[in-house]
């Protein structure tokens, strides 16, 4: 079987985007493991595929991380699939919606940056009492579409991210799911830089989007910061994160502004 794919990246957190609104395609995990995979297949840190909304919004997204297992939602990914699907159309859109398992969510076209309207985080704990060696600080934690864990420290561009990232992504605190795992630093007050181990990737990425967000929120429970906070990503871009907070660790309208951009496209034979 020949798949025809599309290559992108949100701010380095690159994607194989499929258009499989005929369900024709069926990709079982070991396959999209393959096609992530950085020397034998195309390379990139997750799957995206468009399938038809079940629930009245525009698509569906499936999201599957470079393991070949599928997420609730990708910050980065929903740029690059707002991007993508704005295109599918004769007529280019300005905003989609699609149906994630994390919520429907809304892609608005803004000049070079896809905005996110995200869904609400859920399960904020402030301080787990989680240790790991070789980090000083406390692990928050945030569930802003997926699990994320979030540390602040002074040591960001030093940090064994890998080390750090992969005992926290296993502690059993966040067992069985796992969590994954980001590391901040402030720049200034409405501005922070960050490094994130990604579960299923299993590894630190160049950049994740609800990462971002779970930290932006964190830096602002942590200090007052308001909206909107400037992110720095390990892949040199730097984001938006909007969001109303009730000042008691509740969030609502939170949302995620940066580049998505189209990389090449492709056919690959999948020999089946
Ligand atoms: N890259 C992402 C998050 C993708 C899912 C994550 N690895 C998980 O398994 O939770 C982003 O940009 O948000």
């Amino acid at each position: 079987m020949i798949l025809n794919f599309f290559k992108m990246n949100g701010a380095g957190n690159d994607f194989v985007v499929i258009d499989n609104r005929n369900l024709d395609t069926n990709l079982d995990t070991d396959t999209i493991a393959a096609l992530c995979d950085r020397h034998r297949g195309i390379g990139a840190d997750g799957l995206l595929a468009v399938e038809p909304a079940e629930n009245g919004a525009d698509y569906k997204f499936r999201y599957y991380n470079a393991d070949g297992g599928e997420a609730e939602m990708c910050g980065n990914g929903a740029r690059c699939f707002g991007r993508f699907t704005a295109h599918l159309t004769d007529e280019v859109k300005e905003s989609v919606t699609f149906e994630t398992i994390a919520g429907t969510l809304t892609a608005e076209m803004v000049g070079h940056d896809v905005r996110i309207a995200m869904s609400d985080p859920f399960d904020l704990e402030m301080d787990t009492d989680v240790k790991v060696s070789g980090l000083d600080s406390a692990v928050h934690f945030i569930n802003t579409g997926v699990p994320h864990a979030v540390a602040i420290v002074d040591n960001l561009p030093e940090l064994d991210v890998v080390h750090c990232g992969a005992a926290i992504r296993y502690h059993d605190r966040f067992a069985p799911k796992g969590t994954n795992a980001n590391f901040f630093q402030v720049i200034a007050p409405d501005h922070i830089a960050i490094r994130t181990y990604e579960r299923g990737v299993e590894g630190e990425t160049l950049a994740c989007g609800t990462g971002m967000c779970a930290c932006a929120l964190i830096h602002h429970l942590t200090t007052g910061a308001p909206s909107p906070i400037k992110v720095d990503v390990a892949g040199g871009d730097t984001l938006e994160i909007g969001f109303v907070s009730d000042g008691n660790g509740g969030f609502t309208d939170v949302t995620l502004s940066g580049p998505a951009d189209f990389v090449f496209e492709g056919k690959i034979d999948l020999g089946e």
